[in-house]
Parts: C-alpha cells; sequence; structure tokens
C-alpha cells in the first residue's frame, strides 16, 4: 500500500437533538501514515471518540457525518459500497476501546469470539483460524492460549481482556488500530503494559496507531504526531515534539500544565484548566478557548483558522506565531 493509511479532509458529524441537526465535530483534516502513532488529545466532550467512530463507520444512532475526502487502506470510503467497506473496516482495521468488557461477550468463549470475524470477512477455514488466533495470543504475551481460547472473558482479568481485545483487531493483518482511552480503565501498572504493546506493535510491525487521550505527556511519549481537539475542532496539529515544545496554541500549553502527576496521593483531586469546556451543542462564537484563555484579545471574537507554523505544524490561534517564535 502506497499513500497515507488513513486520511479525513473537512469532516463534520451532526448528531440530531430536538433543537435540529447540530454539528458537534466540524471540519476536522487529519492523517495518518503508514507507521505513524497519532495521537487525539483533548478534554473530555472535546469530539475525540465521535471524530474516531466516523472514521471507523461506527457512529452512534442519530449521528451523521459528511466530509470531503476519507480514504482508508487505499480506498475511498466515501464511494466504496457498504458491504466492501464493512469488511474492509471489519479487518484491516483494529478498535480497541476503554472498557474491554463492554466490547467483549460474556457468554462466549475468547476463541470462538476470535475467530468469528476473519472467518466471516475472509473465509478462513475455521480451523486456521484457531491456529491464527492462539499465535495472536502469544503475540500480546498471553500465556498458555490454547487454554485460554476456551476460557470467557469473566476468567482473565482487566489488563489480560484489554490485550485479548487487541489480539481480536490483529486478527485481521490491520493496517491501523484506533485505540480509545485504551489504558484508562486499567492500573498503572497494566496501562505501561498495553501502552508498551501498542509501542511494539507500532515499531516491530509497522501497524500504524491513532490514539485517543486526555493525558497529552502519555500521548508525547509515544506518538510522532498530536492533534489537539477543542470544542469539536483541530486546534493543533503537528509533530509530537513541536506541540509539546512549542505549543502554538495556548489550550495545548494548558492541556500540558493538567497533566496528572504519577505520583500524585490517591484521592487527591486532579489539576484541571480554569473555567469550563463549552457546551458542546453551542460553542461560543470566534476563537471557542477565548472565554478561558489568559491570552485572549479583541480579534479572538473572529474564529481563527488554522495557520502553519513549521514543518507539519498548525494552530488555530491569533497569536499562535507571535508566540512561537
Ligand atoms: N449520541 C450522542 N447524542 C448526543 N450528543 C452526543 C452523542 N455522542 C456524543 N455527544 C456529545 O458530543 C460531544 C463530543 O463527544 P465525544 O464523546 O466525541 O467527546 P470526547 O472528546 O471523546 O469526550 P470523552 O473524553 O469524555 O470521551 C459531547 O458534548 C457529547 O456529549
Amino acid at each position: 500500500m502506497t499513500g497515507p493509511v488513513l486520511e479525513a479532509e473537512g469532516l463534520t458529524v451532526h448528531i440530531s437533538t430536538p433543537a435540529g441537526e447540530l454539528p458537534l465535530v466540524r471540519d476536522v483534516s487529519l492523517r495518518v501514515e503508514p507507521g505513524d502513532f497519532v495521537g487525539i488529545v483533548g478534554e473530555s466532550g472535546s469530539g475525540k471518540t465521535l471524530t474516531t467512530r466516523a472514521l471507523s463507520g461506527l457512529l452512534p444512532p442519530g449521528a451523521r457525518m459528511e466530509a470531503s475526502a476519507l480514504r482508508f487502506a487505499g480506498e475511498d470510503l466515501l464511494t466504496l459500497p457498504r458491504r466492501r467497506r464493512d469488511s474492509l473496516l471489519g479487518t484491516r482495521l483494529a478498535m480497541v476501546f476503554q472498557d474491554p468488557s463492554s466490547s467483549l461477550n460474556p457468554a462466549r468463549r475468547i476463541g470462538s469470539q476470535m475467530v468469528e470475524a476473519v472467518v466471516a470477512h475472509e473465509r478462513l477455514p475455521r480451523r486456521k483460524a484457531r491456529e491464527l488466533a492462539a499465535t495472536r495470543l502469544e503475540q500480546v504475551r498471553i500465556d498458555r492460549p490454547a487454554q485460554r481460547l476456551r476460557q470467557r472473558p469473566h476468567e482473565l482479568s482487566g489488563g489480560q481482556r484489554q490485550r485479548v481485545m487487541i489480539a481480536m483487531g490483529l486478527m485481521g493483518n490491520p493496517a491501523l488500530i484506533i485505540a480509545d482511552e485504551p489504558t484508562t480503565a486499567l492500573d498503572v501498572t497494566v496501562q505501561d503494559e498495553v501502552m508498551t504493546l501498542l509501542r511494539t506493535l507500532n515499531r516491530e510491525q509497522g501497524v500504524a496507531v491513532l490514539m485517543v487521550s486526555h493525558n497529552i505527556a502519555l500521548l508525547s511519549q509515544v506518538c510522532n504526531r498530536i492533534v489537539v481537539m477543542y470544542a469539536g475542532r483541530v486546534v493543533e496539529s503537528g509533530p509530537a515534539a513541536a506541540v509539546v515544545g512549542r505549543p502554538g496554541h495556548p489550550y495545548a500549553e494548558a492541556l500540558m500544565a493538567v497533566v496528572p502527576d504519577l505520583g500524585m496521593e490517591a484521592g487527591r483531586e486532579l489539576p484541571t484548566i480554569a473555567g469550563a469546556p463549552p457546551d458542546a451543542l453551542a460553542p461560543p462564537p470566534g476563537c471557542a478557548f477565548a472565554p478561558r484563555c489568559p491570552l485572549a484579545v479583541e480579534r479572538c471574537a473572529e474564529r481563527p483558522p488554522l495557520v502553519a507554523l513549521g514543518a507539519g505544524h498548525a494552530a488555530a490561534c491569533w497569536r499562535a506565531e507571535e508566540r512561537s517564535c
């Protein structure tokens, strides 16, 4: 495959509400190249999950997307017939969600859940599919794979279930793993294991990863590119080192300041950015961050476009150039 693994331009997601259809994700463009590890960061409600759901064809009922371009694994998802699109996404795109329990069927054995997709989409004989499932479990460092295939999800720990989800995603030889807050529900040691696994799959097997998180510091350790979202829009994107080291948007800088401290005592409140995130259904006109921004000026009443700050680095702030020099 040549060209980007995933490319979206002008992605907008509308949700139907009692007041009519409203855009909750607006004009998002992003690109994942082969071998990339891309992070999407933002506070709760900034539109990260709706964006990845739109990219993966898994929008909730009542949501509708439009885009000027949406390509995955060399195919145009906007024109591909529905069955071919579902089959392509069902095999070449692996989804890993925050809570693996919600994606695994508690009543069914791990093995039958793992072979299902490849038997359906790739018409692999069941025996071969079980062999492949055992190999994938080994790959994510699950011990005694043959035995595990006969177990049900409740017989595994939370971290093992998350690794089973990743192994399941690897069944179709994915070009991309989309991981939505894959470690939030896990304890710190298990979080590290899951991150190490994603990094190994990315570095050693070249699987591209698109990962959603609240934690910009965590993303900066693993990602080569970071996309920052606020109120449904991309407000900054670029090489991880540039976004973290020379942020063009005051929001990206504020996210760095509220990174939870690993050594923080349990029970202490997490630091937050001053002020409340905007109402997603009615964000303020102009720059949506302006009401919370220490650097806001009169001009912020008008929405700033994304402006280039360096190679592949752009931010939507009227003061970005002045701040980054
Ligand atoms: N099905 C839906 N119907 C109505 N509103 C929705 C729906 N799904 C999401 N929203 C709203 O859209 C906005 C963006 O949601 P989204 O889940 O994408 O945010 P997020 O950045 O992923 O947040 P979090 O980190 O909390 O998961 C939120 O305000 C949310 O309440």
